[in-house]
C-alpha cells in the first residue's frame, strides 16, 4: 500500500496549512523531518528539515494503525499557510517516495479499511459541499451511522425470517404440503412497511440537498426583474419599461433562513413574433414546470396557466395599484419580507418530510429490497427463501457491505483532493 499524502486544507494563504500523510510509512516520513515522535495522538513544536535545509517550525502529529481517520497510520503537519512551504515539504516527501494523493482517497481508504460504511462516506461528501445550516444538519445525520444501523435490524429481522422458513421445510412432513410460519409473513410485512417509509422521505430529502428553485413568472413588465433584483439587494438583472426585456433565466442563490433557495428570473410570458424571445418564453414555461413553487406575478393580481400546491399568486406595483391577496412593490419594498416568509413556510413544511435515504444509489438499493419483498402471499418457500435473500443482498448494498466496487470511483471523485 503506497503512503499518500495532500494538503488537507484548502490551497492558498492562510494562517496555517495541514499535510495529512496515510499509509504503512507516513509515521517514518514525518520522523524523517521532524525528528523521533514518541507518543500518538500527541502533538510536538517541531523545526521541519530536509537535509539542512529548515523548511518551517510546525506542529506535527501522529495517529496509529486502527486509530486514525484512515484507519492506517496517519500523521499530520501544520504548516504556515503559505504555498511555498507546503510546496517545499511535498518536494521532500515525495523524494521519500511517497505519492499526491487522489481526490476522496483519504475517505476511501477509511471505507475499505471498514471507518465508515458507504452511506457516511457519502453523508461526508455533502456535509463538505453544504451550503445552508438545514443542508448541514442533514449531512451530518448521515454521517453518523444511524442508516447502517437501521438496515442492519432490517436484516437481522429477515434472516430470522428465512432460518424460520428454512425449518418449516427441513421438518415438512411429505405427505402434507409445507406451510410458511406467521412469523415470516409479520416480519416481512414489518421489514417492508419500514423500508416503505424510508423511501417515502426520499424526494423530500433529494430536494433540500440538491437546493430549492422558485421561478417567479408572468406577463412582461409584472415587474419580475425588479423583484429578482429587490431579493437579491443588487442590479443582477436589467429592467426596463419594455415588455420582454428579459429572455435568458438569471438565478440568484440564496440561504432563506437556512434553506437553499435559488430565485430564476424568466422572460415575461407571451406569444411573440421575435424568435429570439420565443425561446426565452419556451424555456421559462419549462423551467417554472420543473420548479418547487413559482410566484405568479402580474399587475392585476391574476394568472394563467397552471397553479401547482404551494405556488403563490402575487400583484406587483402596489405603490401605484391595489387590491389582490398577496401584493409587493419591488419598488418601495414593500411585501418582499411576507413574501418571503410565505416561500420559506412552505419550504420548511417541504423540508421537515427529508429522512435518511439521502441519494439515488441507496433508494435504488432500497427499492430493490421492497420489490423482493412484494406479492409474496402464495409463493412456495422455496422462492419465498430466495426472495429474502435476495432483499438482504440489497439492504446490505444500501451502505456497501456489498456491491461497493461499482461505486467507489464516482463517490470518492466528488471529494476534493485531501478529503
Ligand atoms: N411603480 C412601480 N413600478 C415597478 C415596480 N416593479 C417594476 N416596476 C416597473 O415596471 C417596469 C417593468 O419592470 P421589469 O422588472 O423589467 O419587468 P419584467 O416582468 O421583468 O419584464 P420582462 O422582463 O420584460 O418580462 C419597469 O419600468 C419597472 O421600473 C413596482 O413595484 N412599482
Ligand atoms: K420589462
Ligand atoms: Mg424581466
Amino acid at each position: 500500500m503506497d503512503t499518500i499524502f495532500a494538503e488537507a486544507s484548502p490551497p492558498g494563504r492562510g494562517g496555517i496549512t495541514v499535510v495529512r500523510l496515510s499509509g504503512p510509512s507516513a509515521r517514518k516520513a514525518a520522523e524523517a523531518f521532524a525528528g523521533p515522535l514518541p507518543d500518538a495522538r500527541r502533538s510536538y513544536l517541531r523545526k521541519l528539515r530536509d537535509g539542512d535545509d529548515l523548511i518551517d517550525h510546525a506542529l506535527v502529529l501522529w495517529f496509529e494503525e486502527g486509530h486514525s481517520f484512515t484507519g492506517e497510520e496517519v500523521a499530520e503537519l501544520h504548516l504556515h499557510g503559505a504555498p511555498v512551504i507546503a510546496d517545499r515539504l511535498a518536494r521532500g516527501l515525495l523524494s521519500q517516495g511517497l505519492r499526491r494523493a487522489e481526490a476522496g482517497e483519504f475517505t476511501r481508504r477509511a471505507f475499505l479499511n471498514g471507518r465508515m460504511d458507504l452511506a457516511e462516506a457519502e453523508g461526508l461528501a455533502d456535509l463538505l459541499s453544504a451550503e445552508t445550516e438545514a443542508q448541514r444538519k442533514l449531512a451530518m445525520k448521515a454521517t453518523d451511522g444511524e442508516l447502517g444501523k437501521i438496515t442492519d435490524q432490517l436484516r437481522h429481522d429477515l434472516i430470522r425470517a428465512g432460518a424460520l422458513i428454512e425449518a418449516s421445510i427441513d421438518f415438512a412432513d411429505e405427505e402434507v404440503p409445507e406451510e410458511v410460519p406467521v412469523e415470516v409473513y409479520e416480519l416481512i410485512d414489518r421489514v417492508r412497511a419500514q423500508i416503505s417509509e424510508m423511501l417515502c422521505s426520499y424526494p423530500a430529502t433529494e430536494r433540500l440537498r440538491q437546493g430549492y428553485e422558485v421561478a417567479i413568472i408572468g406577463p412582461p413588465n409584472a415587474g419580475k426583474s425588479t423583484l429578482l433584483n429587490r431579493i437579491a439587494q443588487r442590479e443582477i438583472a436589467i429592467v426596463s419599461d419594455i415588455a420582454g426585456t428579459t429572455r435568458d433565466i438569471l438565478e440568484l442563490r440564496t440561504d432563506l433562513h437556512g434553506l437553499p433557495v435559488t430565485f430564476l428570473d424568466t422572460a415575461g410570458l407571451r406569444d411573440s413574433a421575435d424568435p429570439v424571445e420565443a425561446i426565452g418564453v419556451q424555456r421559462a414555461t419549462t423551467r417554472a414546470r420543473g420548479a418547487d413553487i413559482r410566484i405568479h406575478l402580474s399587475e392585476d393580481g391574476l394568472f394563467t396557466g397552471e397553479l401547482l400546491k404551494g405556488d403563490l399568486v402575487v400583484r406587483s406595483k402596489s405603490d401605484v395599484s391595489s387590491g389582490g391577496d398577496l401584493e409587493i412593490s419591488a419598488m418601495t419594498g414593500k411585501g418582499i419580507a411576507e413574501l418571503l416568509e410565505l416561500v420559506y413556510d412552505e419550504l420548511r413544511s417541504r423540508a421537515a418530510d427529508s429522512g435518511l435515504i439521502g441519494n439515488k444509489r441507496q433508494a435504488e438499493a432500497l427499492g430493490r429490497a421492497r420489490a423482493d419483498l412484494e406479492d409474496i402471499d402464495h409463493i412456495a418457500p422455496e422462492l419465498l427463501a430466495e426472495r429474502i435473500r435476495g432483499a438482504n443482498f440489497s439492504l446490505a448494498e444500501v451502505v456497501g457491505k456489498i456491491g461497493a466496487e461499482n461505486y467507489l470511483d464516482e463517490i470518492f471523485s466528488s471529494f476534493c483532493i485531501g478529503k
